[in-house]
């Protein structure tokens, strides 16, 4: 299997005026592509830390990740970053929340306008494109989140704790909801949490 993602001996030391924090230590680990690997631990355990050396935000301060069989060295348009907060954009309907990065990325065109309807359209989020997030639920945030990190069709996806700002049954309907969309887009991806249950729970594992 096509390895995506080999952490090497990774350790991260932050620095401020008065200590020295130990976030990573001499961490190793390996994703294959179509994988979806959860990452559970502890708040303050480093989680965070590792997804932003994957996506090239930081350096570690030794070790070695390898993305797509390269070396990362800064931030990498191949890469979806999913956060605890869906940071939707309140002034701009849906569709046009999830256009952004194409937008961004330049890459908006008739063709990938289109697919990215299509991917509203068949997480039942078609009939709320011209909609704006003050009228949605929190779930159907998250999955405008998504289709917003789907559309520009990153290889792989880093998800920080995307639940965590929903109730509980909401939580566990979404995280089932959005592991099924990732293994029919046939994405790999990290998840960090702190919440086993959450991992446990949402058949997340059984995706491995
Ligand atoms: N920019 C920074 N400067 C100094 N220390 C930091 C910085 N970022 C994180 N840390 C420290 O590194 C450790 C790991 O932080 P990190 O945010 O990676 O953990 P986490 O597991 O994601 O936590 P949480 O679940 O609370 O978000 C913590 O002790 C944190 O205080």
């Amino acid at each position: 299997m096509e390895k995506i993602v080999e952490i090497k001996n990774v350790s991260m030391n932050y620095h401020t005026l008065d200590r020295e924090t130990v976030a990573l230590k001499d961490l190793s680990f390996e994703v294959y592509k179509g994988e979806i690997v959860v990452i559970v631990g502890p708040s303050g355990c480093g989680k965070s830390t590792i997804l932003s050396i994957i996506s090239g935000l930081i350096k570690p301060s030794s070790g070695e990740v390898i993305v797509n069989g390269k070396p990362v060295s800064g931030t990498n348009k191949t890469i979806g970053y999913m956060f605890q907060k869906d940071h939707l954009f309140e002034w701009r309907n849906i569709l046009k929340n999830v256009l952004i990065g194409l937008e961004i990325q330049n890459k908006l065109n008739e063709e990938t306008k289109a697919r990215t309807e299509k991917l509203l359209e068949m997480y039942g989020l078609g009939e709320f494109k011209n909609y704006y997030p003050s009228q949605l639920s929190g779930g159907m945030r998250q999955r405008v989140a998504l289709i917003r990190t789907l559309a520009i069709k990153p290889e792989l996806l880093l998800l920080d704790e995307p639940f965590s700002a929903l109730d509980y049954q909401t939580r566990l309907a979404v995280a089932d909801d959005i592991g099924r969309i990732l293994k029919k887009e046939e994405k790999t991806a990290i998840m960090v949490t702190h919440d086993i249950s959450e991992a446990i729970s949402s058949k997340w594992l059984l995706f491995r």
